[in-house]
C-alpha cells in the first residue's frame, strides 16, 4: 500500500476509520483531497461517531476543523425523522466573524451530502432582522456562528426548537470565555438538551475552559495531540503528549529591540523578505491604521501589496481585506488579535509580532498561521530588553524561541520613515491615535507586557 508523503498526516484513511464512514462523506472528503486522517483526526472523529463527548486539544493547523464537521454530519445524518424547517439539530459556536465564515465554508460539501439540513451562518456585523427575516423564510437546523449573534437569535425567535439538537461544538473554546462571552455561551447551553453531543477544541486550554467542559460536557474523552519529534506515525490512541506547543516545522525567534528602534527594524525585516507572504500583529486597530499609511508611502516597499485588517473596520471591508489575503502569493496583513484565531490562510511564510501579546496562548495561535499541517514557516516578535522574562516564560511552555540577529542596515531606511510619517496631518494624526490607544492599552491591561 503506498503511504503519503506528508509528515503532518497519519498511515490512517478516512476510509479505514471505525465506525465507518458513510460513502458520501468519505465521496466529499476524496473530492477534496482527503485521503489520509492527520493525528488528532484519527483520535476524535471515530470518538464523537460513537457518541462520546471530547475535549480536544490539539496543535494550531492540525486539522480541528474536519475533525469536528465529519462526525457532527454523520451524526446529523443518523439523527433519526425529517427534520422540520426551525428545528436545530447541531450548532458550531466559535470566536470570530472570519472563523465561523471559514467553518461554514469548510463545511459546506460535507453537510450538502444531508438534502434535509439547512445550514445558516449567523455572525454579527450584519442586520440581527436580516438574520431572522432569513431564518423565518428558509428555516434553519445547523447554526454556525459567533456567540453573540447567536445568543441573540435565539432570545428573540421562539419558533426555533433545540428539543432535538444532537450535537454542540465549541471552537476555540478558552478565546470564546476570554473576550467574556461566558454568559452568552451559559445561556446558549441552558437551552439545548442535555443528551446531547458536545466536542470542545482548541490549541490552548486554559482554567476556564476546564469549567467549561466540566459543566458543559459530560464524562468527555480528553484529547491532547502534540506535534512529535521522531515519528510521524500516530497511533489510533494518538491521546500522547509529545514535545512541542507550536507546530514542527516553525522556526521561532525574538529580536531584543528598544521600541524606538522597532519602526527600522520591521521596514529592515519587510525589505529582505518582499517575495513572502508575512502577517504582522499589532497591539491596537490604531497602530494597524498608522502603519496601513506609513508602510506604503516608503519607495522601498512601493511594490508590496499591504493589507490592514482589524475590528474597527467595517464588516465588508474585513471581508474583502481577508479574500485579497488570502488571494496573493507574496504581500502583508497588518493586523490586529482579530486575525490571531483559526484562520487558514494559505501558504503564509512568516508572522511578525511587532508588539508580544499580553497572553502567551495569543502568541501560540497567532504564529500558527504558518507551519500548517506539517509545512515550514516561520515567526519572530519584537522584545524590548526588558521583555526578557518572555523569553523564558515561553520555554517553560515548550515554545523554544531562539535569538535573532539584529540587523545594523536597518538604520538606512530610518529617515525615509520619518519623511513618511510627517507627510500630511492625516498621518500625523493617525500616529498621535495610535500612540495614545498604545498608552490607553498598556494602563488596561496595567502592563509590562511580561505575561503574568
Ligand atoms: N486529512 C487531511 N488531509 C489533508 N489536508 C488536511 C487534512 N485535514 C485538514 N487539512 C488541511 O489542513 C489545514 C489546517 O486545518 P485546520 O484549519 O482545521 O486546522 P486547525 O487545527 O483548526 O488549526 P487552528 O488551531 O489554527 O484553528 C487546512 O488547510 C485543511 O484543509
Amino acid at each position: 500500500m503506498e503511504s503519503n508523503p506528508n509528515k503532518a498526516l497519519t498511515e490512517t484513511r478516512f476510509s479505514d476509520l471505525k465506525p465507518p464512514l458513510s460513502e458520501p462523506v468519505l465521496e466529499a472528503l476524496a473530492e477534496a483531497g482527503f485521503e489520509f486522517c492527520t493525528p488528532v483526526q484519527v483520535a476524535t472523529i471515530p470518538l464523537l461517531c460513537s457518541y462520546k463527548d471530547v475535549a480536544v486539544d490539539a496543535a494550531t493547523g492540525s486539522g480541528k476543523t474536519l475533525a469536528f464537521v465529519v462526525p457532527l454530519v454523520e451524526i446529523l445524518r443518523r439523527a433519526s425523522s425529517a427534520r422540520k424547517p426551525h428545528q436545530i439539530m447541531g450548532m458550531i459556536i466559535s470566536p470570530t466573524r472570519e472563523l465561523s465564515a471559514q467553518i461554514y465554508h469548510v463545511a459546506q460539501p460535507f453537510i450538502s451530502t444531508l438534502p434535509d439540513v439547512k445550514s445558516m451562518l449567523l455572525v454579527g456585523g450584519v442586520e440581527v432582522k436580516a438574520d431572522v427575516k432569513k431564518i423565518e423564510e428558509e428555516g434553519a437546523n445547523l447554526l454556525i456562528g459567533t456567540p453573540g449573534r447567536l445568543y441573540d437569535i435565539m432570545e428573540r425567535m421562539d419558533v426555533l426548537d433545540f428539543r432535538n439538537l444532537v450535537i454542540l461544538v465549541l471552537d476555540e473554546a478558552d478565546r470564546l470565555l476570554d473576550m467574556g462571552f461566558q454568559k452568552q455561551i451559559s445561556y446558549i447551553i441552558s437551552r439545548l438538551p442535555k443528551l446531547r453531543r458536545t466536542g470542545l477544541f482548541s490549541a490552548t486550554q486554559t482554567e476556564a475552559v476546564e469549567e467549561l467542559s466540566k459543566a458543559g460536557l459530560r464524562n468527555p474523552v480528553r484529547i491532547e495531540v502534540r506535534a512529535e519529534s521522531k515519528s510521524h506515525h500516530a497511533s489510533a490512541s494518538s491521546q500522547q503528549l509529545a514535545s512541542s506547543k507550536t507546530p514542527l516545522g516553525l522556526h521561532l525567534e525574538y529580536l531584543e529591540c528598544e521600541s524606538d528602534k522597532k519602526p527600522s527594524q520591521l521596514v529592515d525585516l519587510l525589505i529582505k523578505n518582499k517575495s513572502k507572504k508575512i502577517i504582522i500583529y499589532f497591539m491596537t486597530c490604531a497602530c494597524v491604521d498608522y502603519w496601513g499609511v506609513v508602510l506604503p508611502r516608503l519607495a522601498v516597499l512601493k511594490s508590496l501589496s499591504l493589507i490592514p485588517l482589524h475590528g474597527k473596520m467595517k464588516q465588508t471591508a474585513r471581508e474583502k481585506a481577508l479574500a485579497s489575503f488570502t488571494s496573493l502569493s507574496s504581500g502583508i496583513l497588518l493586523c490586529t488579535d482579530v486575525a490571531a484565531r483559526g484562520l487558514d490562510i494559505p501558504g503564509v511564510d512568516c508572522i511578525v509580532q511587532y508588539d508580544p501579546p499580553q497572553d502567551p496562548n495569543v502568541f501560540i495561535h497567532r504564529v500558527g498561521r504558518t507551519a500548517r499541517l506539517g509545512r515550514q514557516g516561520s515567526s519572530i516578535v519584537f522584545l524590548s530588553p526588558k521583555e526578557e522574562a518572555y523569553v523564558e516564560f515561553l520555554r517553560i511552555r515548550r515554545v523554544p524561541l531562539q535569538e535573532r540577529k539584529w540587523s545594523d542596515d536597518a538604520s538606512d531606511v530610518v529617515p525615509e520613515i520619518r519623511s513618511a510619517a510627517k507627510k500630511d496631518r492625516d498621518v500625523m494624526e493617525k500616529g498621535l491615535r495610535a500612540f495614545v490607544s498604545y498608552i490607553r492599552a498598556y494602563k488596561e491591561h496595567h502592563c509590562s507586557y511580561i505575561f503574568r
